[in-house]
């Protein structure tokens, strides 16, 4: 069906089923001029947003709407995980051009819908506007943290570990697959997944959350991500380039690319992998607390004014560009 014949309230109306899966903290939901909330006692509040616009984050010739709706809420997901924080509610805002067809936009909540039910996370509104050419999509996501265990950028210290979870790189190799579109080798399907449906380190987030100083998600590159913590904290960062760590599909294929796995792990981004700093001590008490230990030291905290040094391959130092993912550049 075109959009014209189902109109901006039809499709509100397509959209509302299912939103809502832990009923207990929505007072209101769609359908009103807002949503009324329930907040937890003793626990602050979180909000972050995070745009996804075509063309810029996403090419519709080989993202799906269901996988484009999942990937919309992600990223999203991602930066409550940064702070420690336990996801809640999204309020979905979508712009889209006459052109489109109702099923996509039936596809893209299914593919909204899907993640939010595995968090737990309620859909609990929005908007619905029309555009004259491009897709865009805003999310805004609320979440909840424990004072005690709210994790900013700003908290590293000399002497600490920095660690990141999962491998890196994945996400913008798999891109360079999908934008040079290449024949999909067996290998390429988690790289391209890793790109298409990341996967938010919420679970995880919850338990680095009790030991870490200070944390971040890595969405522009972890070279460009440590420089964050590096500059909010008032340190340096030394990242060890041997240390980080790679999936076997990267590293195996290596040749494969334009570019190394390290390259695409310091400047690729959309990894959405955590990166965290930590003392020694608790490092200890965190890796017994993760028996299948999915995190990597990748270098140590120093005292400093926001460098990032790398310790290249041959063992000599360099001071790192955050020249990551940005929108102006
Ligand atoms: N247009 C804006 N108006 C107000 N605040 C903004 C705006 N854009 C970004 N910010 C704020 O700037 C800070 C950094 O945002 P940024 O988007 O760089 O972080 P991020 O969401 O973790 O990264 P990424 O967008 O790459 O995933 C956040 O506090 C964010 O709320
Ligand atoms: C078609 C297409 N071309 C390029 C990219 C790469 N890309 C876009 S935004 C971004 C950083 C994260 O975004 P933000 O900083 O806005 O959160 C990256 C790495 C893509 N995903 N799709
Ligand atoms: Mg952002
Ligand atoms: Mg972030
Ligand atoms: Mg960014």
């Amino acid at each position: 069906m075109d959009i014209k014949e189902c109109g901006e309230f039809g499709l509100i109306d397509l959209i509302k089923e299912n939103c809502i899966v832990e009923p207990k903290s929505v007072a209101v939901g769609i359908g009103d001029d807002a949503a009324v909330l329930i907040p937890t006692h003793n626990m602050l509040q979180l909000v972050s947003a995070d745009m996804l616009v075509e063309g810029v984050h996403f090419d519709l010739s080989f993202i799906s709407p269901f996988q484009l709706g999942y990937k919309s809420l992600a990223v999203n997901l991602s930066d409550i995980a940064a702070m420690g924080g336990i996801p809640k509610h999204v309020v979905l805002s979508i712009a889209l051009p006459k052109k489109i067809n109702v099923d996509f936009v039936k596809e893209l909540y299914r593919g909204m819908k899907n993640i939010a039910q595995s968090f737990c996370v309620n859909i609990v509104g929005g908007d619905t506007v029309s555009t004259h050419d491009k897709i865009v999509i805003n999310v805004t996501v609320l979440g909840e943290v424990e004072p005690e265990k709210l994790q900013k950028r700003n908290g590293a210290k000399p002497g600490d570990f920095i660690v990141v979870t999962g491998t890196l790189g994945d996400s913008a190799a798999g891109l360079d697959i999908l934008l040079n579109k290449k024949d999909n080798f067996d290998f390429a399907e988690p790289l391209i997944k890793a790109h298409l449906m990341p996967f938010p380190q919420v679970e995880l987030g919850r338990i680095i959350a009790k030991y870490a100083s200070s944390m971040n998600d890595i969405s522009d590159g972890l070279a460009s991500e440590a420089k964050e913590i590096a500059l909010a904290s008032s340190v340096d960062v030394m990242l060890d380039a041997g240390k980080v760590p790679f999936s076997t599909e990267l590293l195996q294929r290596a040749n494969f690319f334009r570019k190394t796995p390290l390259e695409y792990a310091l400047f690729g981004g959309e990894d959405y992998q955590l990166l965290f700093t930590i003392s020694k001590e608790k490092y200890i008490l965190l890796q017994k607390e993760l028996s299948n230990c999915n995190i990597k030291v990748v270098g140590e905290v120093k005292q400093g004014t926001g460098n990032v040094f790398l310790k290249e391959y041959n063992g000599k130092f360099v001071n790192l560009e955050p020249k990551g993912y940005n929108h102006f550049r």
